[in-house]
């Protein structure tokens, strides 16, 4: 299982070999850093950051090797925003002589990059940024300016202290016309003595939700003032600017403007299945240990995991990490062939993969988000605590709900391709993820067959549901629509249901790569069989979840949607024997996990008594502050004694 987890042998032994390098590493310890401070904290982090660049270095670790050692480490900080963002930038829009001049430097860390795109005033509507790029003939140079306070850049990772280069989104102007946004490498700050160049003002945002996770980054605020740039620092495989000002655009799609968004979304869904599988091991291995109630005869209570409600909440969740990680391997590849297809100018993949990517980053994010909050729930009071690792690990997560797109935005644009794939049904063939929407007839005249609670399962009825209810939602808002004279009008007032369309798109994929997972790729029947029952439980929450979809459109009869409910209930109870092969699976070693209640050798109280005694506050019996504030009013004679 531990394979089937990773992708491959070869991929389980360097995530695992990752794992060690980092758990057995002193200067990598991270359980005292909730305690720190803000300054401390950060220097901590940059600390951890350039030993980790050594090691890479020292120790000629691949690519994916490093990947796996950044994210063992297990802290946000300047070196995501570079490669995640700032290279892939320059990879994916920079020309040939851009690339040749600025990768080798990018990528020996000889300058360090941020991704500046958001402003004060506008994150989502990228065409409202404010910051502009007017171009100067006599120089050859442009000016980067920020008119407004609204136009502050605002929130890139790194960019506060750190990056000594930043892609910029800025309108560009020429002879006072606008041409649109577009990215610029600007300098940020001395490659000599690290101060910000002048004309720019630089700092950091403040202190974010959560105290040890987030704040390891410097999330930075830039304003610009008549700063000016070399014209062959604007990226240009989109468009051009030659040397007297003439705007020229290239055979390339606009949309490759957005080509890093695409890409990180893609990193995005591939690595929700991380951050919930994380929550699921730990509810998992605590709701094992956790005893209450139903004592027999002075035996044991029961344990946690064996109530039915518990079952309920943490089984969905565990399935849907398994879901999460085999979508996200599964976007993995779309992406790679997509990345392949643009560098030889084959752009005709790209809308679909935009909006997998968008539509994906967005399920995932949510139902990773709500999922550690529900794990914390599923520990009780226990998981409150920093020490049980969810409470920081919630932090964390929750801002990719709105960072890389806020996800209601992204459900949108996952809106846009389906109502445009359905008004072009008459003449073009839907194709990959779209596919069924060419199918409509059956799919919205054929209800469903199954009879017993048994007949659930089986791929072929549920992929059915799902493309039913999929087909039926988007064909329905398609039809609404149409009724509108003015299609944005329409679009606006139907966003509702084409969000809650989006979604059952998008869950439709989900579903339909696990199963097309175990239908070609699990190696051994034992593992196949298990992943079979996870399956079962991830198609059958979502359907129970959203009975009221299946039901509305007509698809299920109550009595069909009451039979999967049955099934589903009748699931958990196979899961319960595996529940911890299944998370031990994921390969999550005790120094990742941070966490006492997910601790692998289930020695959960001794831990958290001992981990209690570790808080600054009991290194003392009596502390700072009670002989100030609290003797004086247990020694002061009241008035009001009565009272
Ligand atoms: C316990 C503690 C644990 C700690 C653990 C820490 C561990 C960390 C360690 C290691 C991790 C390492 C890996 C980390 C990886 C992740 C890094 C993440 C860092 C996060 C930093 C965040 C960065 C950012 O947020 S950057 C800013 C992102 N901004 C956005 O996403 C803005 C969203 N807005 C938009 O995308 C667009 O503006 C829009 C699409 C919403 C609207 O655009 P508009 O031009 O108005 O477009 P529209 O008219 O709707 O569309 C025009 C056509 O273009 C099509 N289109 C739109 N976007 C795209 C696209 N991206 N690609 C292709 N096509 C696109 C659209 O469909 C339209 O097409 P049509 O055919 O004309 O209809
Ligand atoms: C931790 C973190 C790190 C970040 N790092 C970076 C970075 O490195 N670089 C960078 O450039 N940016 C970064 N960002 C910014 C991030 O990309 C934006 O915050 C994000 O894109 C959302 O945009 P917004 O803040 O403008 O939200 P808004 O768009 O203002 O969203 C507010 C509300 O309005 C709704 N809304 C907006 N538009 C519509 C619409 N058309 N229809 C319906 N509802 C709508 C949204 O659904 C949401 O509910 C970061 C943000 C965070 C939180």
């Amino acid at each position: 299982m531990k394979v089937a987890w990773a992708g491959s042998r070869e991929a389980f032994q360097v995530s695992d070999r990752m794992a060690k390098l980092v758990a057995n590493d002193p200067v990598f310890e991270k359980f005292s850093k909730p305690m720190l401070g803000r300054k401390e904290l950060f220097k901590n982090t940059l600390r951890k950051a350039a030993y980790a660049w050594k090691l890479i270095n020292d120790l000629r670790l691949t690519e994916e090797e490093a990947k796996w050692l950044r994210h063992y480490i297990d802290e946000p900080n300047y070196t995501d925003l570079h490669w995640e963002m700032f290279v892939p930038a320059i990879e994916g829009q920079g020309t040939k002589e851009q690339k040749k001049k600025w990768l080798p430097l990018a990528q020996t860390m000889q300058i360090i990059g941020t991704y500046a795109q958001t402003e004060l005033g506008h994150g989502s509507n990228v065409q409202g940024l404010e910051t502009t790029a007017t171009f100067d003939r006599q120089t050859d140079e442009f000016v980067m300016h920020s008119p407004t306070l609204t136009s502050s850049k605002w929130w890139p990772g790194g960019m506060a202290k750190v990056a000594t280069h930043a892609i910029v989104y800025a309108r560009l102007i020429i002879d006072g016309l606008f041409h649109g946004v577009h990215g610029f490498i600007v300098q940020l700050r001395s490659l000599e003595d690290h101060s910000p160049l002048p004309g720019l003002t630089l700092g950091d945002i403040g202190m974010k939700f959560g105290h040890g996770t987030y704040n390891t980054m410097d999330n930075g605020v830039l304003r610009f003032d008549h700063v000016r740039i070399p014209r062959n620092q604007m990226l240009m495989r989109v468009s051009q600017v030659t040397k007297e000002g003439k705007y020229a655009q290239s055979d390339v799609p606009r949309q490759l403007l957005y080509g890093t968004m695409v890409s990180v979304r893609q990193t995005i869904v591939a690595d929700a299945s991380k951050a919930l599988s994380r929550a699921v091991c730990i509810a998992t291995r605590y709701s094992v240990v956790r005893r209450q109630f139903g004592s027999r005869n002075g035996g044991p209570e029961t344990q946690v995991i064996d109530y039915k409600t518990q079952q309920s909440r943490l089984f969905p969740l565990l399935a849907s990490a398994y879901a999460f990680r085999f979508v996200g391997e599964w976007l993995k590849s779309l992406y790679i062939d997509v990345k392949q297809r643009l560098e030889a100018n084959d752009f005709s993949t790209l809308p679909e993969t935009h909006a997998c990517t968008a539509g994906l980053k967005a399920l995932t994010t949510a139902a990773t988000a709500d999922g550690i909050e529900e794990c914390r729930k599923l520990c009780g009071g226990h998981g409150y605590l920093i020490s049980s690792g969810l409470p920081e690990l919630f932090a964390f997560y929750v801002p990719a709900c709105s960072y890389e797109g806020e996800n209601v935005v992204m459900m949108l644009q996952v809106a846009r391709f389906l109502v445009k794939t359905v008004s072009n049904l008459g003449y073009k063939q839907p194709v990959g993820t779209a596919a069924y929407l060419g199918r409509v007839t059956p799919l919205l005249q054929n209800n469903c067959a199954v009879q017993t609670a048994e007949d659930w399962l089986n791929p072929d009825a549920i992929l059915e549901a799902f493309e039913a209810r999929a087909a039926r939602m988007v064909i329905g808002c398609g039809e609404r629509l149409a009724m509108f004279e003015n299609p944005e009008e329409g679009f606006a007032e139907l966003s509702i249901d084409l969000v809650e369309a989006s979604l059952a798109h998008c869950q439709l994929i989900t579903v339909s790569v696990f199963i097309q997972k175990l239908n070609h790729e699990i190696p051994g029947n034992g593992v196949k069989r298990s992943l079979e029952v996870l399956c079962y439980v991830y198609a059958l929450f979502l359907l129970h979840k959203h009975q009221g979809d299946f039901l509305a459109t007509g698809y299920l009869t109550p009595k069909q949607a009451s039979l999967a409910n049955e099934q589903l209930r009748t699931l958990y109870s196979k899961v319960r024997p595996n529940a911890i092969a299944f998370v031990d699976s994921f390969n999550h070693m005790d120094h990742y996990l941070c966490s006492v209640l997910g601790r692998y050798d289930g020695n959960v109280y001794p831990k958290l008594y001992e981990a209690a005694w570790k808080d600054p506050l009991n290194d003392s019996d009596i502390v700072d502050g009670i002989q100030q504030y609290v003797q004086p009013i247990l020694k002061q004679k009241l008035h009001y004694a009565k009272l």
